[in-house]
């Protein structure tokens, strides 16, 4: 323990189930340190700060619900029962991480919720202990508010104004209760409102109403008063309205350059999500919504690539892919069973397997040179985080401690919660969301879209007009589309089973497109399929 190197704090607190051990508590620039004695043994957890995502102070009360002294009127938690349990003068501090564990059985890693409960009561009147409690907790807090901002790639990013997001701002969220088989207000409800009430993250909620609303909302709106985050809940189209919103503001590139966006999976495919948590490791698949919700509590933005397309009829902004033929039509077409949800590509794609479809067009492309793939694949400064940004050196090497990441090696600390006082233990109860008002909406049309008709348009300006919209944002450095291309490009001219273009790893949680993509690595990962394939070396290659 001694290897915590400068503790900011450190105080000893006690077990009543196990009256002769006690625990050593120390809380230093990156970790939080508890060391178990019993006797002669001695057991250490380190939970790093980027792990914790927030902690409160609460008085014991008789019932089941908390009071939260940090915030009184800011109310997360129910008051059924408001009243103070005055026999136990203690202040009790609650510290919420979620740290990675370890597979026993099976190779893999998940994120499991790790409560640790401090109980002040040295001093003889509750509001002594309060302060105590509270000199705990505003320190924590301090602390892990540095720890987010530090270890981002924000400080990579010059355009990035890291002091936009302070203490108290909102973020904004989005939910579309049409995304997927229409579980996102549930997922808001029951796995989201719990992360933010314990992150003490303030926000507004805006359910969408209709296609096309969310994209209006933030035209129009006054988009800098939610500085900690636009966040979408749903699928990648709501984020794609948000993103193609912006870029309807003339003051687009302040936005971009200011706001970090998020996004929840709530939808059916879920590509960026999916995409952003596999670029920085992290055990997506076994609780997509909880990783996702802690990317954005933990707030280490992830630059990501943009692209701008012109299509015959308009200029759209994209971040995920676009497609022409097999997987847009098992996109659109599969719209029809949305009420199922994800395994609606899988049925989609055996029905348009079997009525395999070839389209005629033409393709321009400049290819990226091998030693770029190559640095790109290999290189870490494209994923976004950093390992050592996440875990900065502040534990020297010791045998004795057991670090967030392989926890389950310790069994003594393999437990969800652990509760630590001054005398006996109390059982505390979680707190409870709060809960929002929801209103049903009417059903909608996906925006999917196959482009068959090749385009004769012009590569547009800086400041183009789709259908009396004005679209700003930056300009094409591709050639026009109706002029020839330049020497070095590749073009090929014919029959095609599916052209598709991504920009991320996933174009959905469980279709792993482009496996040397890094999401800002500022390359169109292409997959060619022409015409003459057989359908076996189709489903090889799907
Ligand atoms: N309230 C609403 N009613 C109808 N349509 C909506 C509503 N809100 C948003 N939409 C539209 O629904 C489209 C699809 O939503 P979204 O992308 O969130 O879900 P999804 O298609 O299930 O997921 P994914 O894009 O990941 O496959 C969006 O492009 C948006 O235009």
């Amino acid at each position: 323990m001694e290897s915590i190197v400068n503790p900011v704090l450190e105080g000893n607190f006690y077990t009543s189930s196990k009256k002769k051990s006690f625990y050593k508590v120390k809380l230093s620039e990156n970790y939080l340190g508890l060391l178990k004695t019993n006797g002669s043994l001695i057991k250490t957890k380190i939970v790093s700060l980027q792990d914790i995502i927030g902690c409160k102070c609460a008085r014991r009360r008789k019932n089941v619900s908390e009071k939260c002294e940090c915030h009184p009127k800011n109310n997360v938690f129910s008051f059924l029962e408001n009243t103070v349990d005055e026999n136990d003068i203690s202040a009790y501090l609650h510290i919420y991480s979620y740290v990675l564990k370890d597979f026993i059985i099976t190779s893999g890693q998940k994120r499991e919720r790790f409560k640790i409960t401090l109980r002040f009561r040295s001093f003889s009147h509750y509001e002594d202990n309060l302060k105590e409690a509270l000199k705990w907790r505003n320190t924590v807090k301090e602390l892990i508010e540095k720890t987010r901002w530090k270890s981002t790639l924000l400080r990579n990013i010059e355009s990035y104004n890291e002091t936009v997001t302070e203490k108290g701002d909102k973020i904004l969220i989005v939910l579309n209760p049409k995304s997927g088989s229409g579980k996102t207000k549930e997922i808001f409800k029951e796995q989201v409102l719990p992360l933010l009430a314990e992150a003490d993250l303030e926000y507004d909620l805006h359910i969408t109403k209709a296609r096309n609303d969310a994209r209006n909302l933030i035209k129009s709106s006054n988009i800098l008063k939610w500085k900690n985050g636009l966040i979408t809940i749903g699928g990648d189209g709501v984020l794609f309205e948000i993103i193609n919103g912006i870029m309807e503001r003339p003051d687009w590139k302040h936005i971009i350059n200011t706001i970090p966006l998020g996004i929840i999976p709530g939808g059916s495919g879920n590509g960026l999500a999916k995409s952003l948590s596999f670029c920085t490791n992290e055990p997506y698949d076994q609780n997509p919504v909880l990783i996702s919700t802690l990317n954005i509590i933990k707030g280490h933005p992830i630059p990501v690539d943009l692209v701008r397309l012109e299509t015959h009829s308009e200029v759209v902004f994209s971040f995920l892919s676009f497609g022409w033929g097999l997987i847009a039509d098992i996109d659109i077409e599969s719209e029809r069973l949305r009420m199922i949800g994800a395994p609606r590509f899988t049925i989609w794609s055996i029905a348009r397997l079997i009525g395999l479809r070839t389209y005629t067009g033409r393709l321009s492309f400049l290819r990226v040179p091998d030693n770029k793939i190559k640095e790109v694949i290999s290189n870490e400064k494209y994923v976004g985080l950093q390992i050592q940004d996440m875990y900065p050196v502040d534990v020297e090497n010791d045998k004795n401690f057991t670090s967030s990441m392989d926890c389950n090696s310790d069994s003594s600390f393999d437990m969800d919660s652990i509760s630590l006082d001054t005398g006996c233990n109390q059982r505390q109860n979680d707190i409870t969301a709060r809960t929002e008002s929801f209103y049903s909406l009417h059903s909608h049309k996906s925006v999917y879209h196959s482009d068959k008709a090749s385009s004769s348009y012009l590569s547009l300006p800086e400041i183009t007009k789709n259908n009396n919209k004005i679209i700003y944002g930056p300009s094409s450095q591709l050639p026009a589309l109706n002029k020839p291309v330049p020497k070095s490009w590749e073009v090929y001219q014919g029959e095609f089973v599916m052209v598709h273009a991504s920009y991320q790893s996933h174009l959905a949680g469980d279709v792993y497109f482009a496996p040397g993509c890094k999401p800002n690595d500022g390359i169109i990962w292409l997959l060619i399929v022409k015409a003459g394939i057989s359908r076996v070396n189709l489903l090889q290659v799907c």
